[in-house]
């Protein structure tokens, strides 16, 4: 991976000349051989004394469109940029550079610290507060706490075999949301009521199979509003509102307890109880079955080997997985009817009844390049860098801007189109993905942090998109749907879906 990425970055390098002697003049990154200038000196919004640099994103500042705010930050600052802590916030260092990014990545690697959820560390730890050094999580550890729970969950969670086993229930599940859809839809073959919610009811469904082992009964029409099932996906909504405003936006909630704080306390409880709830239900239903091991899913997996890791497991995956999943489909439906004759590709690859689907793959790569459901990472420095020119001291928060780099012209030729082929296409061909830098498309995280749910998340995508596609044309009228960049990029709509029935 690593000479492939050198490789790559030589054949970028030749592209631009300027940006990289930047880059390669600060490759060496330890403590001893730091020259460049302080990090203060790094440019970024101006600042103001008692507010800082808010005013900027307050409305009819110049970065109050969180959308366009990278590409701003790119033209007027550069690949680097600073943003100074306030209110409790920390001071942010934000990569706009594929190299840089890179650096700082790869030497993280060993015990990456991704800091973002602070208000939930902060519930979960509260509530362990006699057991210091017992895990709560992979969203909310650090250190060997993290290392040792994530060595424990990492062989169940990521082994394919295990994960194709749920092949048959996801298909069963995206069965069963196709003919949902077909039952919302009016005379305009339009979905009634809230498409979002419809995606995230087949999420959690999805996700509820491989986290509980079972069916939770998300797409019965009869489901009450205020079911469980309703619950968690409102309660999983608000978790990641809640994360925005309180650990991504600055906040006073960590020198006072803020309305919000309050809130967020609450709706954290409300998601520890709501999965306990479904976990507990499951474990009733695997008591008296007997399976080989083979038979034998996460949760079971997991229970054997210790039963508090496999229900932090499970809370976080009905966390981590639904909003997520939901959102890559939606951008995935809304790309395809954009983009027809490549939906029609995908239709004869998927009625060709080909067990290998290269294409299908690629659509979904694709979306995630274009519209990705998580703009950026972030690690906390464990040690000095020297980065684009300038000290990085240890223990400051790095972002890494992947979305903006994933459309960048830098990297991707036509970067803002839809064009699955670049994932397919002969390395001689310019749209080849490997012209790309390594870390310019990172939409699952990078190493040993990443994302633990990505296996799965792959086969719910594609296993629904297929089904989908099977039953649908999916067209769309008027312009394109909003997209909010909270803690994840929601897609908010309106949205102007046509599922046609696909002529047999
Ligand atoms: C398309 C869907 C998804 C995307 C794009 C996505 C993306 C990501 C990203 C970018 C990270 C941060 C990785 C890093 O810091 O390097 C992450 C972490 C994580 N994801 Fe996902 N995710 C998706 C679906 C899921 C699902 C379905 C699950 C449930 C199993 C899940 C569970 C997690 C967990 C538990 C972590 C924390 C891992 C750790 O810190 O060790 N994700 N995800």
């Amino acid at each position: 991976m690593r000479a492939v990425g050198k490789t790559v970055y030589a054949v970028a390098a030749t592209k631009n000349i300027i940006r990289n002697v930047a880059v390669n003049s600060s490759a060496i990154n330890t403590s001893e051989n730091i020259q460049g200038k302080s990090w203060t000196e790094i440019p970024g919004p101006s600042s103001l004394p008692i507010i800082g640099q808010m005013l900027h994103f307050l409305p009819g500042g110049e970065l109050s469109d969180p959308v366009k705010m990278p590409e701003i930050l790119y033209k007027r600052y550069g690949p680097i940029v600073r943003f100074d802590g306030k209110f409790g916030a920390p001071t942010l260092i934000f990569l706009l550079d594929a190299e840089a990014a890179a650096q700082v990545l790869r030497s993280e690697n060993w015990m990456p610290i991704r800091p973002g959820f602070a208000s939930f560390e902060h519930y979960r730890k509260l509530k362990n507060k006699d057991k210091p050094n017992e895990p709560t999580g992979l969203i909310t550890d650090h250190g060997d706490v993290w290392r040792k729970f994530r060595t424990t969950v990492n062989p169940i969670m990521l082994q394919p075999k295990t994960i194709k086993l749920y092949s048959h229930i996801l298909a069963e599940v995206a069965t069963d949301m196709v003919a949902r859809m077909k039952s919302k839809r009016n005379e305009k073959n339009m979905i009634e009521g809230k498409f979002d919610v419809e995606m995230n009811l087949w999420a959690l469904e999805s996700i509820g199979v491989v986290a509980l082992g079972g069916r939770l009964n998300c797409l019965d029409q009869n489901l009450p509003e205020n079911s469980p099932a309703r619950k968690l996906i409102q309660n999983v909504h608000e978790i990641f509102k809640m994360a925005d405003k309180l650990d991504f936006k600055p906040s006073l909630w960590r020198h006072i307890g803020t309305p919000n704080y309050y809130k967020a306390m609450q709706c954290y409880e409300d998601q520890t109880n709501l999965s306990k709830y479904f976990i507990n239900q499951a474990r009733e239903k695997f008591q008296g079955t007997s399976k080989s091991d083979d038979e034998k899913g996460i949760l079971e997996k997991l229970l054997e080997i210790d039963e508090k890791i496999a229900v932090i497991m499970a809370t976080d995956m009905l966390l981590a997985g639904v909003d997520t999943a939901a959102n890559t489909m939606t951008a995935t439906f809304y790309l395809l009817a954009k983009n027809p004759e490549k939906q029609k590709k995908l239709r004869e690859e998927i009625l060709s009844g080909n067990e290998n689907k290269p294409y299908l793959k690629a659509c979904i790569k694709e979306s995630l390049r274009v519209m990705p459901v998580v703009s950026g990472n972030i690690r906390i420095a464990s040690k000095d860098y020297d980065i684009l020119g300038y000290r990085i001291p240890k223990n400051m928060h790095v972002t890494f801007g992947h979305q903006f780099l994933s459309v960048s012209e830098q990297h991707y030729p036509k970067p803002r189109e839809y064009i699955p082929e670049r994932w397919l296409v002969d390395k001689s061909d310019p749209l080849h993905y490997r012209n790309a830098h390594p870390f310019a498309f990172n939409p699952f995280g990078f190493g040993v942090r990443s994302c633990i749910g990505r296996r799965i998340a792959e086969l719910e995508v594609e296993t629904f998109l297929s089904k989908v596609i099977e039953n649908f044309e999916i067209d769309w009228t008027g312009p394109p749907p909003n997209v909010k960049p909270a803690a994840l990029n929601y897609i908010v709509g309106p949205y102007n879906f046509i599922f046609n029935d696909v002529k047999k």
